[in-house]
């Protein structure tokens, strides 16, 4: 049996963990999967690549009302499907090749395969080739993240996941996708504005229903425009026909499509890892309990990213692996992680993004709360693009004036979001931050200045 001093389960953030500082340890890392992880092959950088693409097979509808008539010829599929995959598979591969070959790496071990525990420090590995090995490790990091949620009612029928469904062979002529979340916003975007009918079933009343009810309400009434919206029902069985599939809903109703996309959360790893053996404890949604310095109930073992995050986005995991990496190298000085203000965007469109409590929450938690809105169609640049939908959402406290809560809807909103990030991680009160800075006229961050501004502060 190989001895480590560090066994990192999951190439994703957790091989981020891993520079010169531990050149004296002995390190094995494990992968069942593609090396790079979820963000990497099957996450945010693929998707967001289509998203742009998408924006620009979208371009030529939008600018029919300011006057400019354009046409889209087309949309080569396997041109843009190889153009992006063709531009990761290469990063994946170098990272593998890596780890595997470069001597920066001679103190590390790679093992392509599936790890569980079979003792506190003892790990089985189910090697890709059939074989079989055990490892020990004095730590361990899962950062093992997480995968797609199935729901019943499509044994009977081909399905794909976010996981398959950038690598189509063709563009299908329509498709239906299950859930309302952020993965069902970002395709449901990319493949109508190549072309593709679309029609999201969501077993709730409204799209994005975790976002500020103003944010989802206004998503939502824009999503019904653009795609068939069939809410509050779900998946009740599925056939294939001649001519493709058949899902029918809860509600009686059914949609015949070519493609079915399953949308509806995400699962932590943690169920392949037998916890138990090492005393790792997870909690009911089956995320690995961690501390605030990342430490699992195994004063050995530390977690990151997906298997212990409900937050499930990268720049979150790629925090905590920092913190991870630092506790490893000091044990005697360990930090906290920092979840105090985490931001998310959905890459759809209109875009959506947010940071802090929505007025739900603010409510839910007797907070003393002001609102303010700003529209873009009450700024200059809101009036170059014409834009009658999109509005910033602030929330803040009356007395102080801080920050604690921020949406927005409409054009980069998720770059417009980060100053309020900003204000809010550093503490500047919403006054100080209008008024003590100059704002670019006539810019798109004069929304957040307005918003600022419209606040009835104390
Ligand atoms: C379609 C999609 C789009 C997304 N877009 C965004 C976005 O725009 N912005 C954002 O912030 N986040 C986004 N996310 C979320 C983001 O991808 C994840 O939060 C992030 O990748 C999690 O990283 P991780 O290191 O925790 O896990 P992963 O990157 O999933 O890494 C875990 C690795 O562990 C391996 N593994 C699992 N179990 C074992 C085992 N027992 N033995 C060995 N190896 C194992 C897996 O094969 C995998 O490679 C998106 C996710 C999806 C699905
Ligand atoms: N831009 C980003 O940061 C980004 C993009 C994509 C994914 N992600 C991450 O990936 C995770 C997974 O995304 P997701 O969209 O799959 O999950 P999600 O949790 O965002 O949304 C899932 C949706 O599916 C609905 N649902 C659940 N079961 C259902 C059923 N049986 N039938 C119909 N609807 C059902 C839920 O009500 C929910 O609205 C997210 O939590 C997110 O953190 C992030």
């Amino acid at each position: 049996m190989a001895d480590f001093d560090l066994v990192i389960v999951g190439t994703g953030s957790g091989n981020s963990i891993l520079d010169e500082r531990f050149a004296g340890w002995r390190v094995a890392v494990v992968e069942r999967g593609t090396f790079g992880g979820t963000c990497l092959n099957v996450g945010c950088i693929p998707t967001k690549m289509f998203v742009h693409t998408a924006e620009l097979a979208a371009a030529p509808s939008a600018g029919a009302k300011l006057g400019v008539d354009a046409e889209l010829l087309g949309v080569r599929w396997t041109d843009v499907r190889d153009r992006i995959f063709g531009r990761i598979d290469p990063i994946a591969a170098g990272g593998r090749e890596y780890r595997f070959t470069h001597p920066d790496n001679d103190n590390v071990t790679v093992f392509e395969g599936t790890a569980r525990f079979t003792g506190p420090h003892e790990l089985d590995i189910a090697l890709a080739d059939g074989n079989r090995t055990s490892i020990t490790g004095d730590r361990v990091v899962l950062a093992a993240g997480g995968r797609p949620v199935v729901p019943d009612g499509l044994e009977n029928v081909p399905f794909h996941t976010s996981d398959t469904v950038m690598r189509l062979d063709e563009l299908p002529r329509r498709m239906v996708i299950v859930g309302t979340g952020f993965v069902a916003a970002e395709f449901a975007h990319v493949f109508s504005s190549f072309g593709v009918d679309v029609t999201v079933l969501g077993r709730s009343g409204a799209m994005l229903r975790h976002e500020d009810a103003d944010i989802s309400e206004r998503f939502t009434e824009l999503a019904r425009k653009r795609w068939d919206l069939r809410l509050n029902g779900t998946v009740a069985g599925a056939a294939q026909e001649s001519d493709g599939i058949r899902v029918d809903l809860t509600d009686g109703s059914s949609v015949s499509t070519d493609v079915v996309l399953v949308a509806i959360g995400r699962t932590p790893n943690s169920d392949l890892l037998n916890l138990p053996a090492a005393g790792v404890g997870v909690t009911t949604s089956g995320h690995v309990v961690v501390d605030r310095t990342q430490r699992t109930t195994a004063p050995h073992v530390w977690a990151l990213g997906d298997i212990a995050s409900p937050f499930e986005l990268k720049h979150v995991a790629n925090h905590e692996a920092r913190v991870v990496q630092h506790n490893l190298l000091h044990p005697d000085a360990p930090i906290d992680a920092d979840h105090r203000f985490v931001p998310h965007a959905v890459f759809s469109s209109p875009q959506v993004a947010a940071v802090g409590l929505t007025e739900r929450e603010a409510k839910a938690q007797g907070r003393r709360y002001v609102t303010a809105t700003q529209e873009y169609a009450g700024i200059a640049y809101g009036w170059a693009m014409e834009d009658t939908t999109g509005f910033a959402k602030l929330l803040a406290d009356p007395a102080s004036g801080q920050l604690i809560g921020a949406h927005i809807i409409g054009p980069q909103a998720s770059t417009l979001i980060q100053p309020l990030i900003q204000a809010m991680s550093f503490g500047l009160d919403a006054r100080s931050m209008a008024r003590g800075q100059y704002w670019i006229h006539p810019a798109m961050p004069e929304l957040i200045e307005n918003a600022l501004l419209n606040l009835p502060l104390d």
